[in-house]
């Protein structure tokens, strides 16, 4: 099976986890990247059931509004039922790094405010210690160079990614070569660097299941 073939499946899979959701007039939050995409093309088969959908980019609510699906602002919704994302990385403990398109900090605030967290990615993203993929930090323009003199102290090398401004007129610095040993505590070290908006660990709120696409079928791995 390609790459695409594994991603169109495990949002397949999210799509039949969630229906009951849908069908019970529940708001769907919905992630960022490739394989929620295909999540949302998929999505749009229920766009007469669905009371409505928050995104966690620009992006992804520019392809549901495309679809005729409505899009909310979070702040109108409380508690979201259920949230569908991808990820960079995984591991069996369901942290994550996230981040990649730039997404992180609207991914960060839909999965806080959601009761539960899919997440749909290709087996090819599961790994045994997360931080092969550089981790993403979202930082305040102003504070790019300090911030990242306070990365290299935590151990890490980062990189500024050039040309992206995020949904939120911030940077991003992708940080190479860092040891995640203790993804919680990195997650929360980093975000107490003066400057960072976020990182792109999802540790201290892991996902609670993860649909995993491999060639034997999706796998489905909980919290
Ligand atoms: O900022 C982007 C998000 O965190 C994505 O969910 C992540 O990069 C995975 O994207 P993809 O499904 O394209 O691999």
């Amino acid at each position: 099976m390609t790459q695409d073939e594994l991603k169109l499946a495990v949002a397949q899979a999210a799509i039949n986890h969630i229906k009951p959701a849908i069908l019970d007039g529940e708001i769907i939050g919905v992630g960022t990247g490739s394989t929620a995409n295909f999540f949302i093309d998929l999505l749009a088969d229920f766009k007469n059931e669905l009371k409505g959908t928050v995104a966690s980019s620009e992006a992804s609510a520019q392809r549901l509004r495309k679809h005729g699906i409505e899009v909310l602002e979070l702040n109108s919704c409380g508690t979201i039922a259920v949230y569908v994302d991808g990820a960079d990385e995984a591991n069996e403990r369901l942290e994550l790094i996230k981040g990649g398109g730039a997404a992180l900090t609207r991914e960060k605030i839909v999965a806080a405010a959601s009761k539960q967290f899919i997440c749909i990615a290709d087996g090819s993203k599961l790994v045994d210690r997360l931080g092969a993929f550089p981790l993403p930090v979202e930082v305040i323009p102003m504070a790019r160079s300090y911030v990242a003199r306070e990365l290299v102290k935590l151990g890490g090398n980062p990189v500024y990614r050039e040309g992206v401004v995020t949904d939120n007129g911030n940077i991003i610095l992708d940080v190479y070569d860092f040891m995640i040993a203790t993804p919680q505590k990195t997650e929360e070290q980093i975000n107490n660097i003066t400057g960072v908006v976020t990182n792109g660990l999802f540790a201290c709120r892991p996902a609670d299941v993860l649909l995993l696409g491999t060639a034997e079928g999706v796998k489905t791995l909980k919290a």
